[in-house]
Order: structure tokens, then C-alpha cells, then sequence
């Protein structure tokens, strides 16, 4: 209970960060409800008074009824109840939206603080269950697991006060019965169903993953006939995913008839002890008759609980895979590098880097010393460490061993909207969004003159292109830039790179995918450009040294050793 408390406990706090419109949204519901009961147990009173009048005038006894006032009552239940619900849906998924938007927002925060090394050990299948379906589970915490119970408790006290004022006997039974009632289908749900739930979630995860794998390696599995294995393993998956389900789903009903049955009987004793009340004639048999049908509307209220509360395991393995997410760096100081448009300089000291569940260290051993405002060329065969060693000085993993300082200040403290000032990272991978040129350019710098736009084109030689295109800048790029071949969505992202004002800049192989012209024409407007930033070039081999205008420090990346390369004349 405590580790459950603890685990939801951030995420209550988000969500009651909206109180308000947590209260106005039970309100809502609790007075939807109450509408209802009110509809059913005045419309109860009006039949069996109509009844007994029409009886009584018909064995020629005086009898008169005022019709007009329960008319209007129950006229005015039916409205507002039809009212009220409206309203509170309205307000209520409004509500939820906002949490979602909520929930959204504090994961993805916590996603960007995530390091290189934790974002690669997942597959993007689960990177999409975080973002998806443990959000919606979080989400239902507020729509099923708190509104409907507090309304509910708030209802079974209405209305065992409501019957007490005539029958207080029956309205202290109802009161008693109906609050252990609530208590079983809601704590007592909750902990039923916790196991299955709480298995569901990983299920569903794992299901997602077999499946995209089916689909995704479809040639690959054909290829080695081992398709129809794969497809029993995604069966027996799916088997065993339904059988957790329907479990599920059986105690969900047994909670409803449960409900049905308790209500029932609670209904036969109000009844029978009103039955005694009513021949002492403490109470009429209209009053009667209503406190039993308000009795029986309970069930409406009560029966949507046990389904919700056995999905508290789920809400609390969503809460728990997302807690996972978020990075302790409050014990951290956070530094800003300083300011000025000179570039910093990058130190390693004994730097060695494993990833986790690695045999052999990425890198073993570095000893670097860049000099503000000087450019470095690293280069390494395939898998030689430059790309780890990009992601050390960026502050996007940590160092197994050894410090890293830029201006002196460890690149894990620089804070992230520094951060982000002060360092550009051409990756090998092209990430462009799926939109136009201009929208992707525009990532780096939103309130960029159209001139600049042109003019950073221009510097990658892109320009004469773009121009020839119809649509020019609002030209769409596609999914991950795939309408551009892999040079020129390469250029666009160096491109976006050069709309920016970074201190410290990081060039994975700047000059891939382009011929011997354009590396020269980037070359030269890299030169330009760099000016007095701090800038390291990771390179497979250095072909051609007029590409590395200004460039005084080399260095080799061999099996994660660096050497000084004596192999580049300049
Ligand atoms: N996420 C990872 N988990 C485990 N090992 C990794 C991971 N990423 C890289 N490595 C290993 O670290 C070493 C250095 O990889 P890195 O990507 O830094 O090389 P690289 O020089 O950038 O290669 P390339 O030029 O092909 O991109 C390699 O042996 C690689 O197998």
C-alpha cells in the first residue's frame, strides 16, 4: 500500500495540481446522479399516489392529489438531469484533456533529460507504449478511479439521509450496507484485480512488440521459413494475454452481479422494515415506495465501480514504468556556460566510457585538450568511438571514468536550455519532421527572416534546387525527409545547424552523401561560418585536407584509443 501510494503519488500530485476543476467535475457528477435517483424515486412516489388515489376514489372514498407540484418535479429532475450530464461530460473530458496534455508534457520532459545510452537500450515499440498507452492509463486514474467513487460515496449519504428523515432505521442499514458495499467494490476491486491488471499492461507491450516484428521482418522471417514460428510465438502470446483478460472480465461481472445481488437484497430489507413502518403507520406507502426505488437506483451508481477499480493494477504499472523515466539530477548543480560569441574549450581527462552491459569499453583512456575557439578533426574507422565520444562532450551520457569539462564545467551540470544555446550536433542520422523545408528549418530558429532562410540554403548549396521546386520553401520533405535523397536531407540538417548561433559544434561526417564540388562549396561555407566557435570534425578517414580549412589539432579514434594523427599533412 505504501509502495503504492509512493509510485502514484507524483502523478496525483500533477493531477491535483487541477483540484478545482477536480471538485467542480464531482460536483457535476454527483449532482447527475443525484438527479437521477431524485427522477426515479419522486417519479415512484407519483405512480402509487396516483394509484391509491384512483383507488380510493373508485371505492367512492374522498381523495384529492395535487398532480402539479410532483409534475414539475419530476419535469424538473429529467431536465437536469439531461442538463448535468451534458455539462459534466463537457467538463469532464475538458478536464481529462488537459491531464493528458499534462501528462504529455512532464513525460516528455523527462524523456529529453534521458541519456544516449538509456534511449538506445529501448526498442521504439516501447518508447510508444510509454507515450500512449501508460499516459491513458495514468489518465483513468481521475476519470474512473477518483471521480465516480467520491461521487458515489457522496450519493449513498444523500440518499440514506434522504430515507432517514422518514425511515431512520432503514436509512442507518442502507447507509451501513451501502458503504461496505462501496468499500468491497472499490479497495476491494482494486486489490482483486491488481495481479491481472498489472500483468495487462506488460501483455499488451509485449503483443505490440511481436506483432511489429511480424510485420516488420516479414521478409526476413520468409526468407528463413521462419515465419509460421513466429507466428505461433505471437499466438501463444495472444492466448495467454486473453486468458489474463477474461479472467478480468469474469470478476468484473461477478462485481456487477455482486452489486445487483447486495442492492437486491438491500432493497427486499427496506421493504420488509419499512413494511412494519408502514402498518403502525409511521409512513405512507408512497414515501415507501420511493425510499425503494431510490434504493434500487444505487445500483447505477455502484455498478460501474468494480470494472474501473480492477484496473488500478495498470494505472500503477503505467505510473511505475514512467517513474522509471525520470533522471535524479536534482542532486546536480546546474551552471550555465558563459555567454559571448567566442567558442569554449573541451577538455577529457582519463576519460573511459562503457555502455551498460558492454564487455569492452567505447572508449578507454582519452586525454584531450581543445583550446577555445580551435578546430579538431577525429577520425576512425566504423565503430572506432567518435560517435560516443560526441555524445560524452554534449552531456548526453556520462563518463564511466575520468572528467569531461567545456569552460570548465562538466557538460552533465550545463543546463538544458544552455545547452542548448551553446551546442550544435551534426548527427550521421538525418532527423527531419514530416513537413516543409521551411517548417523544418525553422525548428532551429522559429522567428528566422525568410532572407536568412535562403541565405543558410544558399551556404549548402541547396538554394538553386529549393528555387526550382514549385512550392520553393514550403516544398514537403516527407516522413524523415525521404522525399530528398540522403544527401540533400543531410545538407537540410546542416542547414537548420547554421541558422543557429552555438558556441561549441560537433560535425559528424559533415561531408557525406555529396560530390566533390559541394563537399568543397560546404567546406568553404563551414569555414566561413565557424568563425571562432570551438568545432570538432568526426570523420571515417580524412580524404582530402582542403576540406578542413583552419584546423590545427588531428587526432585518430583506434579501438577507442585516441592517437595524435600524424598520417594528415596539411
Ligand atoms: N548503444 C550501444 N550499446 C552498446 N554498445 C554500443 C552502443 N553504441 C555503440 N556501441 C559500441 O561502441 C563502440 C563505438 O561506437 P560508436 O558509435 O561511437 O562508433 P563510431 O566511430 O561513431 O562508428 P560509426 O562511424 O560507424 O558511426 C562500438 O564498438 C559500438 O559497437
Amino acid at each position: 500500500m505504501k509502495r503504492l501510494y509512493r509510485d502514484l503519488f507524483p502523478w496525483l500530485k500533477l493531477l491535483l495540481r487541477r483540484r478545482q476543476r477536480f471538485l467542480v467535475g464531482a460536483l457535476l457528477a454527483w449532482v447527475t446522479l443525484l438527479a437521477g435517483l431524485s427522477l426515479l424515486g419522486l417519479s415512484g412516489w407519483f405512480i402509487v399516489s396516483c394509484a391509491l388515489a384512483g383507488i380510493a376514489l373508485t371505492a367512492g372514498l374522498p381523495s384529492s392529489l395535487d398532480v402539479y407540484v410532483p409534475g414539475g418535479g419530476i419535469r424538473f429532475f429529467a431536465l437536469l438531469r439531461t442538463i448535468a450530464r451534458y455539462v459534466e461530460r463537457l467538463y469532464n473530458h475538458n478536464t481529462v484533456l488537459t491531464l493528458l496534455a499534462d501528462l504529455r508534457y512532464r513525460v516528455f520532459g523527462d524523456l529529453t533529460r534521458l541519456d544516449d545510452a538509456s534511449l538506445k537500450q529501448r526498442r521504439a515499440s516501447e518508447w510508444l507504449s510509454r507515450l500512449t498507452a501508460d499516459i491513458d492509463n495514468l489518465d483513468n486514474l481521475y476519470l474512473r478511479l477518483l471521480i465516480p467513487p467520491v461521487a458515489a460515496l457522496l450519493t449513498i449519504l444523500m440518499v440514506s439521509a434522504f430515507i432517514a428523515i422518514w425511515l431512520p432505521v432503514v436509512g442507518a442499514v442502507v447507509a451501513v450496507v451501502l458503504t461496505l458495499l462501496w468499500a468491497v467494490v472499490t479497495l476491494g476491486y482494486g486489490w482483486l484485480g491488481f495481479a491481472n491488471s498489472y500483468q495487462q499492461v506488460s501483455d499488451q507491450e509485449e503483443l505490440r512488440r511481436l506483432v511489429l516484428d511480424q510485420v516488420q521482418a516479414s521478409a526476413e522471417l520468409l526468407s528463413y521459413q521462419t515465419s509460421i514460428w513466429h507466428r505461433q510465438k505471437v499466438q501463444q502470446h495472444e492466448a495467454k494475454a486473453l486468458g489474463n483478460q477474461r479472467r478480468l472480465a469474469m470478476k468484473s461481472a461477478v462485481g456487477n452481479a455482486f452489486v445487483s445481488a447486495v442492492t437486491g437484497l438491500l432493497l427486499l430489507a427496506t421493504l420488509w422494515i419499512g413494511s412494519f413502518a408502514l402498518s403502525s403507520g409511521q409512513v405512507s406507502g408512497p414515501i415507501l415506495v420511493m425510499a425503494v426505488i431510490a434504493v434500487l437506483g444505487i445500483n447505477e451508481v455502484l455498478g460501474l465501480l468494480p470494472a474501473a477499480f480492477l484496473k488500478l493494477g495498470s494505472s500503477y504499472a503505467a505510473a511505475q514504468r514512467l517513474n522509471a523515466l525520470k533522471v535524479n539530477d536534482s542532486a546536480w548543480d546546474i551552471a550555465e556556460l558563459p555567454g559571448g560569441a567566442g567558442g569554449h574549450a573541451i577538455q577529457l581527462d582519463n576519460v573511459d566510457y562503457c555502455y551498460p552491459g558492454a564487455i569492452h569499453p567505447a572508449l578507454v583512456n582519452l586525454q584531450v585538450m581543445l583550446p577555445a575557439q580551435k578546430r579538431a578533426v577525429i577520425s576512425g574507422v566504423s565503430g572506432a568511438g567518435k560517435s560516443t565520444l560526441a555524445s560524452l562532450i554534449m552531456g548526453r551520457v556520462a563518463p564511466t571514468q575520468g572528467a569531461i569539462s567545456v569552460a570548465e564545467v562538466s557538460p552533465l551540470h550545463i543546463s538544458p536550455e544552455s545547452r542548448a544555446e551553446h551546442f550544435a550536433l551534426l548527427t550521421q542520422q538525418t532527423d527531419l519532421f514530416d513537413g516543409t523545408l521551411e517548417a523544418n528549418l525553422r525548428i532551429a530558429k522559429p522567428d528566422a527572416a525568410e532572407e536568412e532562410l535562403w541565405q543558410v540554403l544558399s551556404m549548402v548549396a541547396l538554394e538553386s534546387w529549393v528555387k526550382q521546386q514549385p512550392k520553393q520553401l514550403l516544398t514537403h520533405v516527407g516522413e524523415k525527409g525521404q522525399q530528398l535523397s540522403g544527401g540533400q536531407a543531410r545538407r537540410v540538417a546542416l542547414a537548420r545547424l547554421m541558422l543557429r548561433n552555438p558556441t561549441v559544434v560537433l560535425l559528424d561526417e559533415p561531408f557525406a552523401g555529396v560530390d566533390a564540388d559541394t563537399a568543397r562549396h560546404l567546406a568553404g561555407a563551414l569555414d566561413r561560418w565557424l568563425g571562432c566557435r570551438t568545432a570538432i570534425f568526426l570523420l571515417h578517414q580524412v580524404d582530402d585536407v582542403t576540406l578542413l580549412p583552419g584546423v590545427e589539432y588531428r587526432w585518430r579514434l583506434d579501438g577507442g584509443r585516441l592517437f595524435t594523427d600524424t598520417t594528415v599533412e596539411s
